[in-house]
């Protein structure tokens, strides 16, 4: 798939994301570049059809793009129950839509707005679809900055190889919106998702972990054949 094809798919997850918004709605926006090409399409039907919904970003890099299109946005202390959320993925599996998301550095607030959400939809192009996560992608896991060291030493012992996250070209460590490290845990090929899920958020230190695991509705696929609609 060349990089060409790519920005095709993701304009058109971008559109079919945002057609899923109607008039009224409560919105949770994802973060990532899929899941910023479903917020300039929101932004484009608030401009050009008067679309009004109410939309909790999940990150401050979504909060500036949708504000840049006049979205109004608001928060889960105004609105702590949302109709939908729309959000990316870095790996999804065919069978039972489970997911690693957080390679952008997001999954902590994207995975509090998931959970607000009644209805949890993902957009993605088929180079993110597995048989099993760990295919391609380390498990992001956020962990607070104090002792650090000590919380990695915890999840190797349950078998991850962990990279520290650091800025793009930067030694200095990358921090979340939220002011906290990213351990990126290679776990080779997850067979129990539902099991490391636990034993990631029972380590103290840890504060979220990037597996989404039975939480999702939907998934559109962007791929050869169009936009494919896979269901839980
Ligand atoms: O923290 C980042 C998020 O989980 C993104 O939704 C995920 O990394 C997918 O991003 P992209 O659509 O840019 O591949």
């Amino acid at each position: 798939m060349d990089a060409q094809q790519i920005v095709k798919y993701k304009e058109q997850l971008g559109k079919i994301g945002a057609s899923l918004v109607s008039q009224g709605m409560k919105v949770g926006l994802g973060s990532g570049s899929t899941a910023a090409c479903v917020i300039r399409s929101l932004g484009k039907r608030w401009q050009e059809e008067g679309l009004r919904f109410e939309g909790v970003p999940s990150s401050i890099a979504s909060a500036k793009l949708a504000e840049s299109y006049g979205i109004e946005l608001t928060t889960l202390g105004e609105c702590p129950e949302l109709d939908i959320a729309i959000d990316g993925a870095d790996e999804v599996t065919h069978q039972g839509l489970q997911l690693i998301k957080g390679l952008g550095g997001a999954l902590l607030r994207e995975k509090i707005v998931r959970y607000a959400a009644k209805k949890f939809v993902i957009v993605v192009d088929e180079r993110k679809l597995v048989d099993k996560l760990g295919e391609h992608t380390p498990v992001p896991v956020e962990v607070t900055p104090f002792g650090w060291e000590a919380t990695m030493k915890h999840l190797e012992k349950i078998g991850a190889s962990i990279k520290v996250r650091v800025k793009n070209d930067h030694p200095d460590f990358f921090l979340t919106d939220g002011g906290n490290m990213i351990l990126d845990c290679d776990f080779g090929i997850i067979d129990d998702p539902v099991r490391l899920e636990k034993d990631i958020i029972s380590i103290a230190g840890v504060i979220e972990s990037g597996l989404f695991i039975n939480c999702t509705d939907e998934a559109l696929v962007a791929g050869y054949n169009g936009i494919q609609h896979l269901y839980k």
